[in-house]
C-alpha cells in the first residue's frame, strides 16, 4: 500500500505520516519548505518525541519527500492507494488543483483500483470541503468515474503537537503528547476499509466532529485568548490561572451542554473527557504557546468554528453561554504581528467598531443580545 500525506508539518510527522508508516504504508510526504523536503529525501526517517510521564523517542522510517507545487503530485496521485492532509484548511483549496490532475491521469491510465482521501484538519468535514474544490478544478467528463472509484472520507484528528523546541536544530524533530485520536467516517470509504491501527472507524462522525472541535479546540482557544490578555505565554502558563480555568472549563460545559442535547452523549462521561482536556492542557512536557493555539482568529470566529458554533447551539436550546461569550470577546482582543488575521481582526474593529465588525467575521445578528453581551465583555476585558 502507497500514500501521499499533504503537508509535512507538526501534525503531518507527529501524528498522521507516523501512524501511515508505522502501519507499513510506503509514505512519501508533499510540502512546500524546502528545507523540510531535503531532510526527508536525505535521511528517510525522523524523530517523534513522545512526552508524558515516560518519554521516548519513536523513529519514523522508509519516508520520502515531493515538492507539492511539481508534477510528481500529479504522477502520485495517479498511483497511491490512500491520500491525506494535515496543511491547514485554508490551504485544501490550494492543492486540489494538482489532486484534480493526478485523478484525471489516474482515470486516463486505466487504474480503477480505489483510492481514499482523507482530510485531517481542524474543520468540519473538511474531506467534503477538499471533495468541493477537487470536482471544480476537474473536467465533468471525470465526475462520474471519480464518485466510482474515490472515496472523499472525513475524520476528526485529536492530538497536541506544537512546534518544536527553539533549541532543536533538526528540521525534522516532533514532539507530541502521548494522547491521540483518528477517527473516521467508515461509510465513505471505497474498496476494502484500511486497516491502519491508531485510526479508528465510526458511522457517527459527525458527534465524534463537533465532540472535538467544540470541547478541545473551543476550550483550548479559550485558554488562548483569556491567557494573553492575561499576559501568558504558554497554555499551561493560561491554564494554570485560576481565573482563566473557570472560564474555560465553563465554556467547555456550556459547548457540552449542546453536544449532550444534540448527540445524547452520556453526561457524566462527557464530564469526564472535559476534564481529561484540562489535564492535557497542563502537560508540563509540552511548551504550547497561546499565540499558535490562537492563530488565525477570524477563522476562529468564523460561523462554524469552535467558539460561534457552540454559542448558537446555546441559543438553538435555550442554554446559557456566558463563559463563551468571555471566549468570543477575548479572541477579539487577541494579537499577533506575525499573524495576518489577527492584524485583519485589530484594523476591523478599529474601523468599524467591535459590534459591527464581530456581526460581519461571525454571521451573527449585529443586534442580538449574544452580539451585545460580546461587547460589552469586550469593553470590559479593554
Ligand atoms: N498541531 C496540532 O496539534 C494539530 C493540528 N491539527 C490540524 O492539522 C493541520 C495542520 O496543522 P499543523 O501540523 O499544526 O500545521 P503546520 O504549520 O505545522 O503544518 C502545515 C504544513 O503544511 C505545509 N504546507 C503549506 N502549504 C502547503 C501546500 N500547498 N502543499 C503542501 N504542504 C503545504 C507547511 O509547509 C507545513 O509543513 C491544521 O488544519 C490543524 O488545524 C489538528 C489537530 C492537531
Ligand atoms: O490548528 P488550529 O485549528 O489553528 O487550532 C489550534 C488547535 O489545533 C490543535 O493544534 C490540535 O487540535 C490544538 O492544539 C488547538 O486547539
Amino acid at each position: 500500500m502507497k500514500a501521499l500525506h499533504f503537508g509535512a508539518g507538526n501534525i503531518g510527522r507527529g501524528f498522521i505520516g507516523k501512524l501511515l508508516a508505522d502501519a507499513g504504508i510506503e509514505l512519501v510526504f508533499a510540502d512546500v519548505n524546502q528545507v523540510v523536503l531535503d531532510a526527508l529525501n536525505a535521511r528517510h526517517e525522523y524523530p517523534v518525541h513522545v512526552v508524558g510521564e515516560q518519554a521516548q523517542v519513536e523513529i519514523v522510517t522508509g519516508v520520502s519527500a515531493v515538492n507539492s507545487t511539481s508534477d510528481d503530485i500529479v504522477t502520485l496521485i495517479a498511483e497511491v492507494d490512500i491520500v491525506t492532509t494535515a496543511v491547514g484548511p485554508q490551504i485544501l483549496e490550494r492543492i486540489a488543483g494538482s489532486v484534480a490532475q493526478g485523478l484525471a491521469k489516474r482515470s486516463d491510465n486505466g487504474n480503477v483500483r480505489p483510492l481514499n482521501i482523507i482530510a485531517c484538519e481542524n474543520m468540519v468535514r473538511g474531506t467534503s470541503q477538499l471533495k468541493q474544490h477537487v470536482l471544480k478544478a476537474l473536467p465533468q467528463q471525470y465526475h462520474a468515474w471519480v464518485e466510482e472509484h474515490v472515496g472523499f472520507v472525513d475524520s476528526a484528528v485529536d492530538r497536541i503537537v506544537p512546534p518544536s523546541e527553539a533549541g532543536s536544530t533538526d528540521p525534522l524533530e516532533v514532539t507530541v503528547e502521548t494522547f491521540s485520536e483518528w477517527i473516521v467516517d467508515k461509510t465513505q470509504f471505497k474498496g476494502a476499509l484500511p486497516d491502519i491501527p491508531g485510526m479508528e472507524l465510526t458511522d457517527n462522525l459527525m458527534a465524534f466532529v463537533e465532540r472535538k472541535l467544540f470541547t478541545l479546540n473551543t476550550g483550548h482557544a479559550i485558554t488562548a485568548y483569556l491567557g494573553q490578555l492575561a499576559g501568558h505565554a504558554t497554555i499551561r502558563e493560561a491554564i494554570l490561572d485560576q481565573k482563566v480555568r473557570a472560564v474555560v472549563q465553563g465554556a467547555m460545559q456550556e459547548s457540552g451542554a449542546v453536544l449532550i442535547k444534540r448527540y445524547g452523549f452520556d453526561a457524566e462521561k462527557h464530564a469526564a473527557y472535559i476534564q481529561k482536556i484540562l489535564t492535557r492542557f497542563e502537560n508540563p512536557y509540552l511548551k504550547d504557546d497561546v499565540e499558535r493555539v490562537g492563530r488565525q482568529p477570524l477563522r476562529k470566529l468564523s460561523a462554524g468554528d469552535r467558539l460561534i458554533k457552540p454559542t448558537l447551539g446555546t441559543l438553538e436550546y435555550q442554554l446559557p453561554h456566558a463563559s463563551l461569550v468571555q471566549g468570543i470577546a477575548a479572541a477579539m482582543h487577541y494579537r499577533s504581528e506575525a499573524d495576518p488575521q489577527a492584524q485583519e481582526l485589530a484594523s476591523l474593529i478599529a474601523q468599524k467598531g467591535p459590534q459591527a465588525a464581530l456581526a460581519e467575521i461571525s454571521g451573527l445578528d449585529a443586534n442580538s443580545e449574544v452580539v451585545s453581551s460580546v461587547v460589552s465583555a469586550y469593553h470590559a476585558m479593554a
